[in-house]
């Protein structure tokens, strides 16, 4: 309850946040309701004046009726159509809060917690219904005063009418019994939703098109897909039918403690106890009683399940809230001095029993460029998303020039990393924005997008556009798509973009380029970042081809879930192991097969 009336006051402070006019002028909508509500007891006046043939009570029941049926409907439907208005404004409002939540939680550790994955895919399916939790709950509002109304109205006519109110009791019962099903069910259902929903988008995605039609498996994800879908609606529907059954029970025995109160006052008007208009009213009231009566009760049980999703954002925010409290609050150094030490990390995903580093210790001098090497899943990425604040250790610390990086504000950290990563995103603007989000102060300065553009090699590329840099990139919008290696040579001028980051990292920058396209681009970044190393810029670049990182200051070969090895490229192929042996079988399949 304590939880329903929270979020109570979330829609209603946010319906004030967005538009105050028509938040205060929503109270018109039940006022009109309660004026045509009235009708009754204008009819009722009216047929007693005319039995009794008073002239003064059929005027008033004339003018009652005219006035407050016109200006009721009138009220009624013109606070309808600005709740409406409303209620998009507000859906609108949440939309926009939730979309900012999850883009700036500070790490994504979230993405692996089940809590925040199921709570968040519940979010997302009833997204549509926060505006029409405002909705439902102006409804709720409308109909209790509308009861209210005809309950007045009942009472007038005798104080034994209280009995239907008793009748629907049940219907208050059986809606809380009803409302725990349904939660139940939905949190059952949400694994395989989410699941299912996944399936479907396969189908859509561009990426997985390629191998789904080359592997055939287009029948096998629609086969799983229904399979979710199926596991996915049993539990709403075990609940749906459980529900409809006792509802159906609930409305049954109402309806005959109806026809037992019509019957009532029927007997009392022909033994001469209430007057002939009452009978009126009392047939009116009894068309109304039902939906008078029981509106209140499913409309209040239907905001239930709508008051659960805003209910749900208010968890979002606690959510973000918290994790904003966990977040250090320092400042990020201007320069780096001394550099970044890994102090004995072990590191396993949240809710993973693996650990992916174990015992890392590893400084990284401040001007120097690291790279990191190793078997897939070796855990390069991880290394680069822990500098990146994006997790935190599971044990040991990471120090940036001495501080714990835990210790840093996120948002400050970040603004001081750049990064190109291999998983990189395609933001279909043009191609200059697409370039200079990178670093959104100068993200239309031509200047600055040109010269990132050309230390990332694209400047040919964007060159050959229809338009340049103004070229609308995406074949949804119908701009021009581009290949993959394209799309990355962009993703890197994104990455260069910020003129003085502390770090830079390139996880497989170049992943999709040629190799002579990445050792010129290599050979261009290194001439770049010696204005950088006065600064302390500290580059950490994975990658599998040894041509590129052969050239850094120090090399890491990470495998078995440790530092295996560390040096530099002298160093590590005099030594004769790991990288040597990398290094080695890299090379070989470089040269020519032997003839036979
Ligand atoms: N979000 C995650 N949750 C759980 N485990 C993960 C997650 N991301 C990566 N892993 C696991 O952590 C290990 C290291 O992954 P990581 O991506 O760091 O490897 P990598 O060395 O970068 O590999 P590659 O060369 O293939 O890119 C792998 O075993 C991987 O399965």
């Amino acid at each position: 309850m304590a939880e329903h009336l929270r979020a109570v006051a979330l829609l209603v402070t946010t319906a004030w946040r967005v538009d105050r006019w028509r938040t205060a002028a929503a109270v018109l909508e039940p006022l009109g309701n309660v004026l045509a509500l009235l009708a009754g007891l204008w009819l009722a006046v009216l047929t007693t004046g005319v039995v009794q043939q008073d002239t003064s009570s059929v005027v008033v029941g004339v003018v009652g009726l005219v006035a407050g049926v016109v200006l009721g409907w009138q009220l009624d439907l013109a606070g309808s159509q600005w709740r409406l208005v409303l209620s998009e404004k507000v859906a609108h409002a949440f939309d926009v809060e939730i979309a900012t939540i999850c883009a700036t939680l500070p790490g994504l550790d979230h993405h692996e917690n089940p809590e925040y994955r199921d709570k968040l895919e519940l979010l997302r399916q009833g997204q549509g219904m926060l505006g029409r939790s405002l909705n439902a709950l102006a409804m709720a509002v409308k109909s209790v005063c509308g009861a209210l109304t005809v309950l007045v109205l009942l009472v007038g006519v005798h104080p034994g009418m209280v009995a239907l109110v008793l009748l629907a009791l049940p219907a208050v019962l059986t809606g809380g019994i009803q409302q725990r099903w349904h939660r139940r069910a939905e949190e059952e259902s949400a694994e395989p939703g989410r699941l299912a929903a996944h399936l479907r988008s396969l189908a859509y995605d561009r990426d997985a098109g390629m191998e789904i039609r080359v592997f055939g498996l287009a029948d096998e994800i629609g086969r799983r897909c229904g399979r979710a879908w199926s596991d996915h609606r049993r539990p709403l529907h075990r609940a749906e039918r459980r529900a409809g059954l006792l509802a159906a029970a609930r409305d049954l025995g109402y309806a005959a403690g109806v026809v037992a109160a019509v019957a009532f006052v029927l007997w009392r008007v022909l033994g001469g106890h209430a007057p002939a208009g009452d009978v009126v009213l009392v047939i009116y009231l009894s068309q109304q009683v039902q939906t008078a009566l029981l509106w209140p009760v499913l409309s209040i049980s239907g905001l239930g399940q709508t008051l659960r999703t805003a209910g749900r954002v208010r968890w979002l925010r606690d959510y973000a809230a918290a994790a904003a409290v966990r977040s250090g609050g320092l400042p990020a150094p201007e320069r780096l001095t001394g550099g970044i030490v890994f102090d004995d990390v072990s590191f396993r995903y949240p809710g993973s029993d693996s650990w992916v580093l174990r015992h890392v210790s590893l400084t990284i001098p401040a001007g120097s460029v690291l790279a990191l090497v190793g078997e897939n899943g070796a855990g390069k990425t991880t290394v680069v998303k822990l500098l990146a604040g994006m997790y935190r250790p599971t044990e040991g610390r990471i120090l940036v020039d001495g501080v714990d990086l835990a210790d840093l504000d996120p948002t400050s950290w970040r603004r001081r990393l750049s990064a190109a990563f291999q998983d990189f995103a395609r933001f279909e603007f043009t191609a200059g924005r697409t370039v200079g989000v990178g670093d959104l102060p100068h993200l239309d300065d031509d200047r600055e997008v040109a010269r990132a553009v050309d230390r990332a090699g694209a400047t040919d590329l964007v060159r050959a556009l229809p338009r340049g840099a103004a070229t609308q990139l995406g074949a949804s919008w119908d701009g021009v798509d581009l290949s993959t290696g394209q799309w990355q040579k962009l993703a890197l001028g994104r990455a260069l973009m910020r003129a003085e980051p502390l770090v830079l990292f390139l996880d497989e920058p170049t992943a999709s380029l040629d190799a002579a396209t990445e050792h010129g681009l290599f050979e261009r970044y290194a001439a770049a970042t010696s204005a950088g190393a006065a600064r302390g810029l500290v580059t950490v670049l994975v990658s599998h081809r040894f041509s590129t990182v052969r050239a850094a200051d120090q090399i890491v070969v990470l495998g078995d879930q440790r530092v295996l090895e560390c040096g530099g490229h002298d160093e590590l192929m005099a030594a004769g192991d790991h990288y040597a042996a990398m290094y080695a079988t890299q090379a070989d399949s470089y040269q020519p097969a032997p003839r036979p």
